[in-house]
């Protein structure tokens, strides 16, 4: 769906390549500090007193390192990490497979939890309050249930929609952690950190440069340092410069604030066609041609983040720093 370089999801091929530039331990993974506080102390603890770790829960925009961090969790408990996601486990057998084969205090990861059916989620529950599995064998008048142990495990389950996940489930968890935007000058520290593994020549001014066009997103950070080197490499000496950075951003149509021409379209209609606002979402969709829900869930958050754009009971409005952005007057009312 969202090919834009300023997406905060993984593009094609960039799975394969993530995994590189991933920080191991915590030690290594930058910002977030309160996050990491607190997830230092319950390892810590958990370690001490022998035990597993209690299930985490992590959610926040894409690409801002939820898959990072729990690997990281699994790295700082010593125990391996088993992957998986909410689409991936259709069937309660799948979910039951994979909880018989972990080892004790392994640390099982599920991506997008919010997107578990109903029927798998329900077999997680006592797998994650008394690691048990209840399962139906036999058919008809013949069935049994029957409550099979299974290994302590850490459940490490990542969202970026958290209010998507049922009560239930939330409940069974005993860390819920909240990632936020990154600061510029973390990003650069992040940037400067990628250019380094990837053997990338970038002075501190440039990497400050790339990292407040960065949307907060570390993602989005190591993606704009791979392709200004492809600048750099083929209109410079390699080395990546201020200069050089401004004129690559500015040829990959990613500007001042990391906004690139899908933004731009959002907030000139507001502008141009209701006068700044307010407008009702549907309206807006309408107006530009995509669907409600992209817009509020791709398009706007980082806009409503920088204070671009105010969401009102009465529809979004374009902020003055919106119009102060594009180079245009806020028209006197
Ligand atoms: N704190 C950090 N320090 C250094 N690099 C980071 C950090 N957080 C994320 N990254 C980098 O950003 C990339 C994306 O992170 P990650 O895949 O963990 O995001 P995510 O939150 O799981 O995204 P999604 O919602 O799409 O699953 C990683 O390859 C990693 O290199
Ligand atoms: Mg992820």
């Amino acid at each position: 769906m969202d090919e834009r370089l300023v997406s905060g999801s993984a593009l094609g091929g960039e799975a394969a390549f993530e995994p590189t530039l991933r920080p191991q331990y915590l030690h290594e993974y930058i910002g977030q500090d309160k996050v990491k506080e607190n997830l230092q102390v319950f390892i810590e603890a958990a370690k001490l007193r022998e035990e597993t770790l209690d299930h985490v829960l992590l959610y926040g925009p894409p690409g801002l390192g939820k898959t990072t961090l729990a690997a990281i969790i699994a790295n700082e408990m010593g125990v391996k990490m088993r992957a998986t996601s909410g689409p991936a486990l259709e069937r309660p057998g799948d979910l039951a497979a994979l909880l018989t084969s972990l080892e004790p205090g392994d640390v099982l990861f599920i991506d997008e939890i919010h997107r578990l059916p109903r029927t798998v989620e329900e077999v997680l529950y006592p797998a994650m309050e008394d690691y048990c599995l209840d399962i139906t064998v036999g058919k008809g008048p013949e069935a049994r249930s029957l409550r099979l142990d299974l290994p302590p495990f850490t459940l490490v389950g990542a969202t970026t929609r958290a209010g998507a996940l049922s009560a239930p489930l939330r409940d069974r968890f005993g860390v819920i952690s909240r990632l936020e935007y990154y600061q510029v000058d973390q990003l650069a520290q992040i940037i400067e950190r990628a250019a380094a593994i990837l053997h990338i020549i970038i002075n501190n001014e440039a990497a400050l440069e790339l990292a407040r066009r960065a949307r907060g997103t570390p993602r989005i950070a190591n993606r704009l340092l791979r392709r200004v080197r492809d600048f750099a490499q083929v209109r410079g000496d390699g080395e990546i410069t201020l200069p050089l950075a401004v004129e690559a951003l500015e040829r990959l149509q990613v500007d001042r604030l990391g906004l690139d021409h899908i933004d731009h379209k959002l907030l000139l209609a507001i502008i141009e066609k209701f006068a700044g606002g307010p407008v009702g979402l549907e309206t807006m969709a309408a107006v530009i041609g995509e669907e409600a829900q992209t817009i509020e869930e791709v398009y706007e958050p980082y806009l409503l983040q920088i204070g671009l754009l105010q969401r009102t009971p009465r529809g979004r409005v374009a902020t003055p720093a919106a119009y102060a952005h594009l180079g245009m007057e806020v028209p006197k009312r």
